[in-house]
């Protein structure tokens, strides 16, 4: 695969588990995985300079707000923080501080709580509102679920205005025991207490939040009009005064060496902690050295984030285990001889999927040794060979699903085996909630609860069924009345005149999320046809790739698949792509590549790619020979240069609409060339 077309799809899929990971505080992959995408991603930029999109995931922070919570513009950007995973990591840091501010450098060290993180904005003594991360410069107002925590204060006696960061965590006691509640009525577990504390608070209704036993630690003032404070440990001494729950035992430093003392400290004692930590967080002291240092687009120059390596201990591996996971990923388990492992008793252990225990040569009986890592959730790490006693069996991975039946596939390029039956009883709940979702088929007031209580009173077995539903069947539930069934049925029967992308992103097909799903409606136009695509086909579609269009052969082959799509058919169910009033509007752009940079004058973004997109042009980020026109605002930056080097057409705003009204493609290349 060309690098071009490898970057795509690499970014197609990390923005795919960005959004399952930050926005549906549910990871389909674990997290080197992710990293391992995201670092093939930075190495291919890196080499390949000229493909590196301005839209790239590794140059943003985070996911994308949820437009179910109003967004809010964070007055100061919420950056991510840049990693470092050895001594020489913090070293070099070190080295690039003191060679941008001289050698006189503070630096105040405190801990990575493993939380989510959230911005609050004070004025006049009182808590005003707050928000989450979201993509760094938009995030979401979660004001009302965030007053449930009892350690945020409503007032202060500061009445200036002021913007406090800090993340939001829950207790290692309480995660555990939530996670224990989960595993008793057969929940999916929490990855980690990051995700926990993410679900919890991003909540529509405050009073879920409210149950949740949620905690604050403040790390950073980021505003204020009424004070100057010299140094960051400064103003953390002052947030304390004004009850903040500032992070506690954050420590002032002069040199690397003390610090990397400080860190071991904690390595061995972040167990004693009663919440979970993933690092130690190195950051410049002196507030005017900071502004000097600046920023990336991503994360700041003058702090870093020390990621603690895993603790380890061998044990003996008693059983593999599979479980099917509510994504259909099959996942193999280590049952272990218990042992303690940092501060928790340990008897299992993820062994992530079928290369990792071929690699590792892994065997039931064999003597292993396990870590636990940031992540919680412990690993099998390597075998101890030496202690092999011929006694080891070897283990398969099961080609039927253990829950359904089905045959397991393996995708080209992914490591997990899954089951993709759509109406699997292992993952059927989530893939109905999905199908019914906002950005699928948009099913209104049929939520998580009314899907649960259906699917218990067998009323339903997959998503098909929903459209068989009668008012009789509703009314009679729990909570529901006349009215409100009525109101279900009519939501219900109103989807079946949906688009074809939210029907497609409705079947939840592996690695096919909301974007995904409108390329294939857009080029496809029928379900059948995409039913019947080759993978060839599929490949050449631009954002995509091998994985990608394996997922989607694979989905369509499996059976049980087909005949709930034949149901929905049956039902009514709008499966073409709905052809707008746009047909009468001339396609001027055929067959064009348009690239769009900077900021433009009148025009949104999003607006004036879909006046291309109507006009039959693709509106795509990166500047190439093959680019017909570049429609530039202000800042264009890269992409301006990159256009006058290739001598491609750059054009304005005013140019733009003019071209706009023209009837013939003949006529815009006229206009263009004048
Ligand atoms: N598994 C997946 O699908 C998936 C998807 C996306 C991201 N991820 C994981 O998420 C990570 C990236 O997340 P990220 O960008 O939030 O970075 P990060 O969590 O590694 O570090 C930045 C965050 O640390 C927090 N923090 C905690 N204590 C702090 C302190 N004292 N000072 C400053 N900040 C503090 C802040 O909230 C800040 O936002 C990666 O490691 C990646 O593996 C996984
Ligand atoms: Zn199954």
């Amino acid at each position: 695969m060309s690098a071009q077309k490898r970057i795509e799809e690499l970014i197609s899929l990390i923005n795919y588990h960005n959004e399952k990971y930050y926005n549906q505080d549910s990871p389909e992959i674990e997290d080197f995985e992710y990293d391992n995408l995201m670092k093939e991603l930075i190495k291919l930029e890196e080499e390949n300079p000229e493909l590196k999109r301005n839209d790239s995931p590794s140059n943003r922070v985070g996911g994308k707000p949820l437009d179910k919570f109003e967004q809010v513009v964070h007055k100061i950007p919420m950056l991510s923080l840049s990693n470092a995973y050895s001594w020489e990591d913090l070293k070099d840091f070190d080295s690039r501080v003191r060679e941008a501010v001289g050698a006189d450098v503070e630096y105040v060290v405190e801990f990575k709580i493993d939380g989510l993180s959230v911005g609050l904005n004070y004025n006049n003594g009182i808590f005003e509102s707050g928000a989450t991360r979201g993509n760094g410069i938009v995030g979401e107002n979660i004001t009302k679920n965030l007053m449930t925590i009892k350690n945020i204060p409503l007032n202060i006696d500061e009445k200036g205005e002021l913007t406090v960061r800090g993340e939001v965590y829950i207790s290692k006691k309480d995660f555990e025991e939530i996670n224990k509640i989960q595993e008793e009525q057969d929940q999916p577990l929490y990855a980690n207490p990051r995700n926990l504390a993410a679900g919890s608070l991003r909540q529509l209704d405050s009073k879920l939040t409210a149950k949740r036993p949620l905690d604050i630690f403040i790390f950073n003032l980021e505003d204020i009009n009424s004070k100057q404070f010299k140094t960051h440990s400064e103003s953390l001494e002052y947030l304390k005064q004004q009850g903040f729950h500032v992070s506690p035992e954050f420590k002032v430093f002069k040199t690397m060496d003390e610090i990397i003392e400080y860190i071991k400290y904690w390595t061995e004692h972040r167990e004693d902690l009663g919440f979970g930590i993933d690092g130690m967080v190195i950051k410049v002291n002196n507030l005017a050295q900071r502004e000097q240092m600046g920023y990336t687009a991503k994360s700041p120059r003058w702090a870093i984030a020390y990621k603690f390596p895993a603790e380890r201990k061998e044990t003996k591996l008693l059983d593999i285990v599979v479980e099917v996971g509510r994504t259909g990923t099959i996942t193999p388990t280590a049952v272990l001889e218990p042992i303690r492992l940092a501060g928790t008793t340990v008897s299992r252990a993820t062994l992530h999927n079928e290369d990792y225990i071929n690699e590792k040569d892994i065997k039931i009986n064999d003597t292993v040794l396990v870590q636990k890592a940031g992540d919680i959730i412990p690993q099998v790490v390597e075998v101890i060979k030496e202690k092999r006693t011929g006694e080891e069996i070897e283990f398969k991975m099961p080609e039927e699903c253990p829950v359904c039946g089905e045959p397991t596939v393996r995708l080209e390029g992914e490591a997990a085996v899954k089951c993709i039956n759509i109406s699997c009883p292992a993952q059927i709940r989530r893939g109905i909630i999905h199908f019914a979702s906002r950005e699928a088929m948009d099913i209104d007031g049929l939520g998580e609860s009314i899907i649960t209580l259906l699917l218990k009173q067998d009323l339903i077995k997959d998503i098909s069924d929903l459209y068989y539903l009668k008012k009789e069947q509703i009314s009679v539930l729990e909570r529901m009345g006349d009215k409100s069934a009525t109101n279900l049925i009519n939501a219900i029967n109103k989807s079946k005149e949906n688009d074809l992308w939210r029907f497609i992103n409705g079947l939840g097909i592996k690695l096919i999320g909301t974007k995904a799903a409108k390329i294939l409606a857009s080029e496809f136009k029928d379900l059948d046809k995409l039913m019947n695509a080759t993978e060839q086909e599929l490949i050449n579609l631009e954002e995509f790739g091998q994985t990608m269009a394996d997922s989607v052969v694979e989905f369509f082959k499996e059976e049980k698949n087909i005949s709930v799509i034949e149901k929905l058919k049956e039902a009514g169910v709008n499966t073409k792509l709905i052809e707008s009033d746009d047909a009468d509007i001339p396609k001027i752009f055929e067959k064009m590549k348009i690239v769009l940079t900077g900021t433009l004058p009148t025009l949104k973004r999003n607006d004036a790619k879909e006046m291309i997109e109507k006009r039959g042009g693709k509106a795509t980020s990166s500047v190439s020979k093959s680019t017909s026109f570049v429609l530039a605002g202000e800042e264009a930056g890269s992409k301006l240069t990159k256009a006058n080097d290739l001598g491609i057409k750059v054009i304005d705003e005013e140019k733009f609409l003019q071209l706009i009204d023209l009837k013939t493609t003949d006529e815009v290349i006229n206009n263009l060339e004048n």
